[in-house]
């Protein structure tokens, strides 16, 4: 008969059809930082810079069908200082003086991943490199790379 004739792996195989797909995951490779340009002599001290922090699919992938909402904590000397943001791209601009410590927290699409993601982010405004003289041309860019990883419920 036909059955005689499969190897013993075909017949694993065959077993394999009925059962659930396990150990799957997504994968949604993200990139998140700030980026920042100095205003020039002109701009007043409580305002140098102008600056940027996002949460981006790196290779600029879609993250509105995974991500429903960013929070953006800024520090608290800032107007409305927790910062809702609904919809791509996931981004607040500002403008300030210092740097410090923003707490991005991502809200997932799906109601099963119902834990959101905490993400820390330092802010950057000034180069590392003190010899470098201070440009309204050339902006400061602090990225970090990271994977967001579901088990896919399949
Ligand atoms: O920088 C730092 N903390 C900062 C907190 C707030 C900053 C800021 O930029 N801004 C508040 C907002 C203003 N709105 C109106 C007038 S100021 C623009 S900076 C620390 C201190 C030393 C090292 N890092």
């Amino acid at each position: 008969s036909q059955r005689t004739k499969m190897g013993k792996s075909d017949n694993k195989d065959r077993k394999n059809l009925g059962k659930k797909l396990k150990d799957v995951e997504i994968s949604i490779p993200i990139v998140y930082g700030n980026i920042a340009f100095w205003l020039g002599k002109k701009a007043s001290e409580y305002h140098s810079h102008k600056w940027t922090v996002y949460v981006r699919g790196s290779t600029n992938e879609e993250l509105g069908p995974f991500i429903k909402r960013a929070v953006f904590q800024l520090h608290s000397s800032f107007n409305n200082p927790t910062r809702v943001v609904n919809s791509p791209p996931f981004e607040l601009s500002e403008s300030g003086w210092g740097e410090f410590e923003i707490a991005i927290t991502i809200y997932f699409q799906s109601d099963i991943y119902d834990k959101p993601l905490n993400l820390y982010h330092h802010l950057k405004l000034y180069p590392e490199d003190e010899n470098s003289s201070m440009s309204t041309k050339k902006p400061v860019v602090v990225e970090c790379y990271d994977e967001i990883v579901f088990p896919d419920p399949s």
